[in-house]
């Protein structure tokens, strides 16, 4: 049982009629509503620059949201007793003067303060400084910032300098909604909680790690942003190197958010450079070409809406990445991400390294390694694959694999798993940093990633194709296998 918190807060939400608000966050402020955690008197200013008043605005969002609540999480009543609390106001980001009429709004100033920036990053600095101005923070307002911040490592430096100059470190949510997933959170207790595999987690028993995160849909209209990005920028540079250091990081002393977010900088320090020499052994990029999804034909990313067809931005990435220290030297990680691939799917699978001097049928040798399987979307849970001895006479001593199974959604069956974003949105409510990133981790993410775009661009080769509906460009097969491994599947 959660409960609500009493502080009353007043949301200002920035870009409220944008794509992001609209499908994701006034829909985990309602299912809050829904638990009954939103405290009596809390409200939102939604602000964007289009025309509108808040009677239309309301009914454009009641619509948005009986498009994005499941059909069973819905209920019109309860939708519409929300939308009470929202106002709408119409504001130039660009326009200082006119950020006074935020402080109208406010009637109680013993509300907690957060503002939520969904808007591009490049407006962060100027909603910002024009808050200041307009003296609408205090030193107790919380800001929350979307990702990506920045486009490389210089970039995020200028926006987080621009945060700065008004707002303190622990003032700062920058989100990585990986991080609200309540089966990334698990990877917490999953490592600390149970020190059967804290004893396990090193480079003395893990002979390798994977990591994938594929997507089975394609662009979704964001040509205009993505083309810019690309799968680097938009997946692995947060999410992907987010659940790297969770599955990396040794262990905090505490839950607390520096704690945990130390921890993750040191793998982020120690990941192994990739120089141009290293390139084709350890990355891979790939853009899709027409193919199929769910069955039904699609076209390529170039023949996208609104496609520059000359576009060498790749939509898929599978790399090795290493980690200089003691724990997981000679230990790589396998990652890749990419959009319309077979299906969508995030997990992570722990390789073991087989037993010291193996006894069996030789025939078998290569299922002697134990893996943990832990699936973090769809069909939540974990597997942890063990060898027994194949039942009957004529079996002799003869092994099989099979799984200790834990789906999520059989064994505790009660619980619905909340969005991301209603995680995030309650933490911010409690000032609870800890599923936030610092400015440090994005930094030294950028720092890595930004040294293989480099390499990318200084060979001028462009990504290798794939179908869409496919795993990629063969030679993501290819870097794998020459280390003698493969991709796992579930077979
Ligand atoms: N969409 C997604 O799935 C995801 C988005 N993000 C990040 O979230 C942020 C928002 O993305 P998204 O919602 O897609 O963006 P959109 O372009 O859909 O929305 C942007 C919003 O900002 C408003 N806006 C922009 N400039 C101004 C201005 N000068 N003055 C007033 N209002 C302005 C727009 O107002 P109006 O509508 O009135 O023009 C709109 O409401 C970005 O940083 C993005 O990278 C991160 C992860 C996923
Ligand atoms: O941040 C992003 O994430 C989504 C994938 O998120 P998921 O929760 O559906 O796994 C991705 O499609 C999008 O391009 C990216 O900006």
């Amino acid at each position: 049982m959660v409960n609500k918190i009493n502080t009353r807060c007043d949301l200002m939400l920035f870009g409220a009629l944008g794509d992001l608000a609209q499908r994701k966050l006034f829909p985990a402020l309602y299912q809050l509503e829904r638990a009954n955690l939103l405290a009596d008197g809390s409200r939102v200013l939604a602000i964007a620059r289009t025309e509108a008043d808040t009677e239309t605005v309301r009914q454009q969002l009641f619509d948005k949201l009986k498009q994005h609540v499941k059909p069973e999480e819905f209920d019109a009543e309860l939708a519409k007793s929300f939308l009470k609390r929202v106002d709408y106001q119409i504001l130039d980001f660009n326009e200082p003067d006119a950020f006074g009429v935020l402080n109208e709004w406010r009637d109680d100033a013993n509300n907690e303060l957060i503002v939520y920036m969904a808007t591009p990053p490049s407006m962060y600095g100027v909603i910002a400084r024009n808050l200041r101005s307009a003296s609408c923070c205090t030193e107790k307002t919380r800001v929350v910032v979307e990702k990506p911040i920045g486009h490389d490592l210089e970039s995020s430096k200028v926006i987080n300098d621009e945060l700065g100059e008004v707002y303190n470190e622990n003032q700062l949510f920058r989100i990585d909604h990986y991080l609200g997933k309540e089966t990334v959170q698990n990877l917490i207790a999953l490592r600390f909680a149970n020190n059967l595999f804290a004893s396990q987690w090193d480079q003395n028993h893990i002979s390798h790690v994977e990591i994938t995160v594929a997507e089975s849909v394609g662009i979704e209209g964001r040509w205009g942003y993505f083309d810019k990005a690309g799968q680097i920028r938009d997946m692995i540079q947060n999410h992907l190197l987010q659940l790297l250091c969770l599955i990396a990081m040794d262990p905090p002393s505490d839950l607390s958010a520096d704690s945990i977010r130390d921890e993750k900088v040191k793998v982020l320090k120690a990941l192994k450079q990739i120089t141009p020499d290293m390139m084709d052994s350890y990355v891979v990029r790939g853009q899709y070409t027409a193919g199929t999804s769910n069955g039904k034909p699609v076209p390529g990313y170039l023949e996208e809406e609104g496609a520059n067809k000359g576009s060498a931005t790749e939509t898929f990435v599978a790399l090795k990445a290493e980690i200089d220290n003691w724990r997981w030297s000679g230990v790589p990680f396998y990652i890749r991400t990419g959009k319309r691939l077979p299906e969508k799917l995030s997990q992570i699978i722990i390789h073991f390294k087989p037993a010291p001097h193996y006894i069996f049928d030789p025939d078998q040798k290569h299922l002697a390694n134990n893996k943990l399987i832990i699936r973090l979307q769809p069909d939540e849970g974990m597997a942890l694959k063990i060898l027994t001895k194949d039942q009957g006479l004529d079996k002799g001593m003869r092994l099989r694999q099979g799984p200790l199974e834990l789906t999520f959604s059989e064994t505790f069956a009660t619980d619905r798993i909340p969005d991301a974003y209603e995680r995030l949105l309650w933490e911010v409510m409690k000032g609870n940093q800890y599923l936030f990133v610092r400015r440090d981790e994005v930094e030294f993410a950028w720092r890595w990633v930004d040294q293989v775009i480099q390499n990318w661009k200084d060979s001028g080769e462009p990504p290798k194709r794939y179908a869409a509906g496919t795993w990629g460009p063969v030679a993501s097969i290819a870097m794998i296998t020459r280390d003698g491994r493969s991709w796992y599947e579930d077979v």
